[in-house]
């Protein structure tokens, strides 16, 4: 559909574009990022044929841009710009029609029938039909950014350029205006090349993105090759961290502020508080975390951590819910706590503080076995659940990377499963020696500060302190359970 060859464009003596060539496909959705100054605008000045380059050539639909007449070009492509002249104070409806220019003959370039319906459903599609009869001077930014997209659908273009197209538009525009234009690349065959300065919506509408970086392509391909972390902070020239998008599969870059917070990150046996109630532990900076809770599941960051003493005959429907109203009511906020629950006596919950050369690891459980399961018999189990009985928390005073986090439950889990070995913990039902229980809860929390810790295997510094917190914790909750059953 557009073919641009080994363009070299300048503005007097400053080169700006040097030896730009991609093709774009029929129905593709094609993103221009790059940093401030990199070109983007003058390439797509030079696509529309605004600016004619001084070397390489603009083929479109294959022939070159200069064969193609004024109105024959505007029956192709349709150009929104950032800046558009508002010198006159036309009606929003006689702006949307202007895009009907390239469609309408004769000497008084009458209005057809077609070109009217064309008008009310790029109007209605937009959501400018409302204000139709507004002079244009009388919009928001948001609004005038919608009626000069629409004008430019009413030209029936098949290649669309956008320069900034979200700039102005409040988050469901922007969300509904990528939305369409991606159905319509998809389901018209509109051919799409926008310039983007929010990567992360780039990442998540194009099939392809190009990346400019002093004039020339630095990076032609799919979003997930060219949002790379490092590729992103060495041209963007800032900090960012990539990560990906929670339901579609896009990546995402995170900027990440300087740092200017003074509270001090240590998570250690003063943050914990025991009752029969509950076991809590409470920060004052968020730490990064990956849990099973109730509340909280999955990664985030959180600054409270509840362990919730439920009785064993508890049923609830929406228990999420009630969890919910439990933290509000004790004083938490439930967005900023992971909370679990479970049918041992809270007050028997052990701890541990292991401090190792540079960073140090607070280790707090609740153990009960009553509900203990083999995994490797637990088919034959019906899937009735208790609540938890095993509940491990692992607070770590250091940075940890995502494999860290997942490696120390693992490590956990099989320091879990050594204490039930070793003190022959049965499941009932199968007779054979128990795993874990079935409703078991973990969460690995860090302070994302100080050392690096990449590992967290069972022989790593950091998998020895959470292999031997977890067994010596555990052991010593099923200890105070052994001694408190057989004084009842
Ligand atoms: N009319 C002009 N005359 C001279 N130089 C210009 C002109 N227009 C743009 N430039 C220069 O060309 C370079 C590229 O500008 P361009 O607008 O294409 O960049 P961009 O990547 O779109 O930037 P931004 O992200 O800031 O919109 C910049 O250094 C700019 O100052």
């Amino acid at each position: 559909m557009l073919d641009i060859r080994n363009l070299f464009f300048q503005y007097e003596t400053k080169k700006i574009l040097q030896d730009i060539s991609f093709k774009v496909k029929k129905g593709e959705m094609v993103g221009i990022l790059g940093p401030n100054g990199s070109g983007k605008t003058t390439l797509m000045k030079v696509i529309s044929g605004i600016l004619t380059p001084q070397k390489g050539q603009v083929h479109i639909k294959d022939k070159p841009i200069n064969d193609y007449k004024t109105k024959e070009l505007a029956k192709v492509v349709a150009v929104l710009s950032q800046h558009v002249n508002e010198s006159f104070s036309y009606t929003v409806r006689e702006i949307v029609s202007l895009g009907r220019y390239a469609h309408q003959s004769g000497l008084f370039q009458s209005r057809s029938t077609r070109d009217e319906e064309m008008v009310n459903q790029v109007m209605q599609q937009t959501g400018v039909l409302t204000f139709q009869d507004k002079s244009i001077h009388e919009l928001s930014g948001g609004e005038k950014q919608r009626v000069y997209l629409a004008q430019a659908l009413a030209q029936e273009p098949e290649i669309i350029l956008l320069d900034e197209p979200t700039n102005h538009l409040d988050l469901s525009f922007q969300k509904d205006l990528l939305d369409n234009l991606r159905e319509w690349s998809k389901k018209r065959d509109l051919t799409i090349i926008c310039i983007f300065h929010d990567l992360n919506l780039a990442g998540l509408y194009c099939d392809r993105l190009l990346l400019l970086h002093d004039g020339k392509v630095e990076v032609d391909a799919a979003p997930s090759v060219v949002l790379q972390e490092n590729r992103v902070k060495k041209i963007y020239q800032t900090d960012i961290k990539r990560t990906f998008h929670p339901i579609r599969p896009a990546p995402q870059m995170a900027l990440v502020p300087r740092k200017i917070e003074r509270h001090k990150r240590e998570v250690d046996p003063s943050a914990i508080t025991i009752t029969s109630e509950r076991v809590e532990v409470r920060v004052p900076v968020p730490l990064y975390t990956l849990s099973s809770g109730v509340v909280g599941a999955g990664m985030g960051w959180y600054k409270g951590f509840v362990n919730r003493h439920v009785d064993k005959t508890y049923r609830c429907e929406d228990y999420r819910e009630d969890m919910e109203e439990y933290l509000l009511r004790n004083g938490f906020i439930p967005s900023e706590t992971v909370g679990m629950m479970t049918a041992v006596y809270t007050e028997d919950a052990t701890f541990q503080f292991i401090k190792r050369e540079g960073f140090s690891v607070l280790l707090v459980v609740t153990a009960g076995v009553g509900n203990a399961v083999d995994a490797a018999h637990s088919s034959e189990h019906s899937s009735f659940l208790h609540p938890g009985t095993i509940n491990i928390w692992i607070f770590v005073n250091g940075k940890i990377s995502e494999q860290a986090f997942l490696q120390s439950v693992i490590t956990a889990t099989e320091a879990k499963a050594a204490v039930l070995r070793d003190r022959k913990i049965k499941d009932q039902e199968t007779g054979t020696i128990a795993t874990g229980t079935s409703t078991d809860s973990i969460l690995v929390a860090a302070t994302q500060e100080g050392n690096y810790l990449e590992f967290a295997g069972t022989i790593t510094s950091l998998g020895k302190c959470v292999a031997e917190g977890v067994y010596n914790c555990i052991t010593e909750a099923l200890d105070k359970r052994e001694r408190r059953l057989s004084q009842e």
